[in-house]
Order: structure tokens, then C-alpha cells, then sequence
């Protein structure tokens, strides 16, 4: 599906068997099965023996799964795309993503393993990290890319090293790139995430770079370490006031449409139609967090 809940995305290592056995455990919304940066150089085709034998018989319980294949100037991308698409992934992270032929060329090459291997053809999503100047300048073009585009990543190491900037936890250096990307993500209609967070035990500089791309419209971030995924799944879990300003927006836009009012105000603050979505999403962070049963008060 190519909408929906997706504030975690876990990256690990393939090559490890302990842990791609049950990742699932963790609760993240979604797992990266890595065979790019994470897997060491002589250890690919082990890594990607690994990845079918998962995709075949490990069972997810129902976390969504996507592969990061290894880059399209590598000798190993064709084998990972054949591997990925024969074990029934949901869909496909390409990495170092520059310009919207990347996504295509992956498209067809997809396409072709879709056919081999006896999957619908389509059913295999597609997302593409953008990790150089050159992939933010033509993020609006590579997210009307394909329509399995399900959406874009920064990833802010790569960036880092191309841009010859410096990681610092302020984030200047890559507040240009999370605005070009969350910008261009919405212009598409595809769903946008922000980059790892690599300093495992600096909480604080992860909730609050959380809290800074839910505010500028991301979806979720991805994720290196389950210690990672409540602090971010926390930041977007809506207050039970928010709920409830939610709700009451919801109900008083529905009854005032019949009788033909577009404005109103709810809790001392002025509604309006463009508001229902907002809230609507607000119900929806707050049913994947368990905070919400569907009262509508
Ligand atoms: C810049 C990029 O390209 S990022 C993307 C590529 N990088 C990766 O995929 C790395 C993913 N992360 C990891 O491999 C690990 O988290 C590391 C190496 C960074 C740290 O590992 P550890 O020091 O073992 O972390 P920690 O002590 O928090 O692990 C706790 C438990 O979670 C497990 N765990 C750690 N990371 C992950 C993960 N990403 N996925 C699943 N399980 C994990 C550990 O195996 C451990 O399990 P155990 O308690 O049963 O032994
Ligand atoms: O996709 C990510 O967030 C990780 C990554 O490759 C990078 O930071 O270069
Ligand atoms: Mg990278």
C-alpha cells in the first residue's frame, strides 16, 4: 500500500542472521533489509543468499519489508533486484538515487524479475535515498519518477560527504536538503523520511530532530537501532488533547456541511474545511500508537 502509517524504518544488517530472524519484535512500522552500506564487501552474495531465505520464511508478523539494494554502480544491484523480487518483498530502497532514470531503470529491471518470478507486476513498491546535491536539486523530478515511487529519503551521511559539510546535531547542514525534500515529497503525493540518526545514545538530539521534521511535514524517520523506534513513535503520537480537538473538528465540519457553514470555531479556535485532513491524520497517528479506539467522543 502506498499510503500509510510509517514513522519507523529499521535499517539492519543482513549479513547478521540474529538479527533478521525477528526484527518485527521491536514494533517498528517498517525494516530495511540492508545489503548496501551495512554488508561488508566480500560478504554480498552471502548477504543476499540471506535476504531470499528471510523473504522466503521468516515471518514478519505483518511489518512491512523493504530491501536497500546495493547502488547502480556496483557489480551486485541486478542479483539484489532478482532476490528481492523472487523472495516477495514489499518493496525496493534505492540507494544514491541522482536522477528520476535511476528510478526507471530499477523500474524495468524490476518489471523483468516480477515476470520471471510469477509476481503481479506492480506489486513491488519502490523508494529512492537522496544522498548528493544533485538528487535534492531533482528530488521533485525523481519523486514524479514512477508511479511505485511509494517515496524519498534523505540520507545524511552520504549528503554530508558530498556537500564536504559537517555533521554537526544543529542540523544546519542539511536543513536545505529536509526542506527540498519534504517539499518536493508533498508537490508528488509521495511520503517523505528523514535520515538515520547515527549517535545511538544521544536521545535528546534524536527527539528533538524528531520533533523538528514532524513539524516541517515529514512522515517518519528512519531508524538504526530498536532503541531508537518508541522515542520516535512517542514524538508522533498525538496528546489526548489533540485527540480531542481532532475529534471535535471532525464532527462540527460534518454537521455544519449540511447545513451549508464552511467556518466555525472549535475549542476558542477558528476551523475551517482545510483542517479535516490534519485531523484526520491526527486519528490516524493516534490509532497506530493504540491511544485511540474509534470514540469520536
Ligand atoms: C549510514 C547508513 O547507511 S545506516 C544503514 C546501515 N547500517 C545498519 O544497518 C546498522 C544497523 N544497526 C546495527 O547494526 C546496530 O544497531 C549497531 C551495530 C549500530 C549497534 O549494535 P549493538 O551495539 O548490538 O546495539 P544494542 O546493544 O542497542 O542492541 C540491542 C539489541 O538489539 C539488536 N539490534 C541492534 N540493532 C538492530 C537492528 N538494526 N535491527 C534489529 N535488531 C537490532 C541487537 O542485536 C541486540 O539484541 P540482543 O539484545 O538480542 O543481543
Ligand atoms: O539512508 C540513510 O539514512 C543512511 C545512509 O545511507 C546515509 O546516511 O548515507
Ligand atoms: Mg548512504
Amino acid at each position: 500500500m502506498k499510503n500509510r502509517i510509517r514513522r519507523t524504518m529499521m535499517f539492519l544488517n543482513t549479513q547478521r542472521a540474529s538479527l533478521v530472524k525477528d526484527p518485527y519484535v521491536y514494533g517498528p512500522d517498517c525494516v530495511i533489509l540492508d545489503l548496501e552500506d551495512a554488508v561488508a564487501e566480500g560478504e554480498k552474495d552471502s548477504a543476499r543468499i540471506q535476504l531470499f531465505n528471510t523473504l522466503k520464511y521468516a515471518d514478519y508478523h505483518g511489518v512491512e519489508i523493504f530491501v536497500r539494494i546495493n547502488g547502480l554502480d556496483t557489480p551486485y544491484y541486478k542479483e539484489d533486484i532478482r532476490a528481492s523480487v523472487a523472495g516477495g518483498c514489499n518493496g525496493i530502497r534505492i540507494p544514491k538515487v541522482e536522477q528520476a532514470s535511476d528510478v526507471q531503470y530499477v523500474e524495468e529491471l524490476v518489471v523483468a524479475a516480477e515476470k520471471e518470478f510469477d509476481r503481479e507486476v506492480g506489486s513491488t513498491m519502490l523508494m529512492a535515498a537522496l544522498e548528493s546535491p544533485l538528487a535534492v536539486m531533482n528530488a521533485y523530478e525523481i519523486c514524479k519518477s514512477s508511479r511505485r515511487l511509494m517515496g524519498v529519503a534523505l540520507s545524511a551521511g552520504d549528503f554530508v560527504r558530498t556537500m564536504h559539510a559537517k555533521r554537526t546535531t544543529h542540523g544546519a547542514e542539511i536543513f536545505s536538503a529536509r526542506s527540498q525534500i519534504v517539499l518536493a515529497a508533498r508537490a508528488a503525493g509521495v511520503m517523505a523520511f528523514d535520515t538515520v540518526h547515527t549517535d545511538i545514545d544521544d536521545v535528546e538530539t534524536l527527539k528533538r530532530d524528531t520533533e523538528l521534521i514532524r513539524d516541517m511535514g515529514f512522515d517518519g524517520k528512519s531508524v538504526i537501532n530498536p532503541r531508537q523506534i518508541a522515542i520516535i513513535h512517542d514524538v508522533f503520537t498525538p496528546s489526548e488533547k489533540e485527540i480531542r480537538h481532532a475529534e471535535r473538528i471532525i464532527i462540527a465540519l460534518e454537521k455544519n456541511k449540511k447545513k451549508g457553514v464552511g467556518v466555525l470555531v472549535v475549542d476558542g479556535k477558528m476551523v475551517d474545511v482545510a483542517m479535516i485532513e490534519g485531523a484526520k491524520r491526527t486519528l490516524e497517528l493516534a490509532k497506530a500508537s493504540n491511544k485511540y479506539r474509534g470514540s469520536l467522543i
